[in-house]
């Protein structure tokens, strides 16, 4: 294994998918890492991942994990790359053999955001009118927003975020719920009209945070990614991940969070709810952040004992008769 800090002239590999958002994080991290070490080259390699070549598929039907991430995985092991820059939330929880999450950047606001047609400019989601069209293609916004709105009438969107607000301001739906992050990070800010709070949407696990995957082996570049990790993201989204990977069974389901870390003490609040929002389970912990993963695993586990097992069973076998 050659090191980093004996061969500085070592070139290191970033993987990125090739989407505007992907790219936009990656040359950030890019940017961040060569300020911390002028002496080693960073280079970006893109690559098209099966997420990409799908946009037409709605998301929550494909329900594969992995989507985003397979190909610059396989690009790891195989040793054409040597990171891969992640939207933390699209990373699975669980990891291939011989991989780690090696770093966790400084997340943005995590929250969901409110983007509505132009038409309902003077309203908030709590007056936009009976039958209002919601787009979204997220099982957990779909799930909580039913439950509270259930007079709205929810629908797919897809495509990348050009082409649902162009589908937006042609008048195919009155609303779109996306993530604040990534219209902050793609320069489309002024875009949102207003942002979710907790007790409206709690967040995707991860959200807002960019995770860096590399290869286990690779202590040197584990080491050097360790400059720009930021501690309380990482406890907050090591919480969140655990929860999500003690409740997963190989789907995506819709299960939402919000951390709080204060003092080295962190709160998780977790929530699975059905689909057709109807059941919902939602409670917090608390706890040393240094415990972040316990805490996750125990609110999960608390959680199944509150009927989001049963939940999840209702989901799974639905999804195995392929409705
Ligand atoms: N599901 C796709 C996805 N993956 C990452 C982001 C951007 C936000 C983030 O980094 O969490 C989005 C868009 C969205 O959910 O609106």
């Amino acid at each position: 294994m050659t090191s980093v800090v004996s061969s500085p002239s070592r070139t290191i590999r970033i993987g990125s998918r090739k989407s505007q958002l992907a790219l936009i994080q990656t040359y950030w991290v890019q940017e961040q890492l060569q300020k911390s070490f002028p002496d080693i080259t960073f280079e970006v390699h893109t690559m098209a991942t099966h997420g990409d070549k799908i946009l037409d598929v709605a998301l929550a039907k494909i329900g594969d994990k992995g989507l985003f991430t397979k190909e610059l995985e396989l690009g790891m092991i195989n040793q054409e790359i040597d990171f891969a820059v992640h939207s933390l939330k699209d990373l699975p929880t669980r990891l291939p053999e011989g991989l780690v999450l090696a770093a966790i950047t400084e997340r943005e606001n995590p929250a969901d955001a409110l983007v509505v047609h132009e038409k309902h400019k003077d309203k908030q989601i709590d007056t936009l009118p009976e039958g209002a069209v919601i787009g979204t293609s997220s099982l957990r916004r779909l799930a909580q927003l039913r439950h509270r709105y259930p007079h709205f009438t929810f629908k797919d969107v897809r495509g990348n975020l050009n082409t649902r607000m162009a589908k937006l301001d042609a008048g195919e739906y009155d609303a779109l719920i996306l993530a604040v992050a990534g219209l902050q990070r793609l320069g489309m800010g002024d875009r949102i009209h207003q942002v979710l709070p907790k007790e409206v949407s709690l967040h995707a696990v991860g959200q807002g945070a960019l995770g860096i995957e590399c290869r286990a082996e690779d202590t040197e570049l584990i080491s050097l990614l360790k400059a720009i990790e930021h501690p309380e993201t990482r406890d907050r989204c090591l919480a969140e991940r655990a929860f999500l990977r003690e409740l997963e069974g190989g789907c995506q389901v819709p299960i939402g969070v919000n951390t709080e870390v204060k003092d080295n003490n962190l709160t998780l609040t977790g929530i699975v709810a059905s689909v057709d929002g109807q059941k919902v389970v939602k409670d917090t912990i608390s706890g040393a952040t240094k415990d972040a993963e316990q805490l996750g695993i125990e609110l999960a586990q608390r959680m199944r004992g509150q009927g989001a097992q049963e939940i999840l069973d209702q989901i799974f076998a639905e999804i195995q008769r392929g409705s």
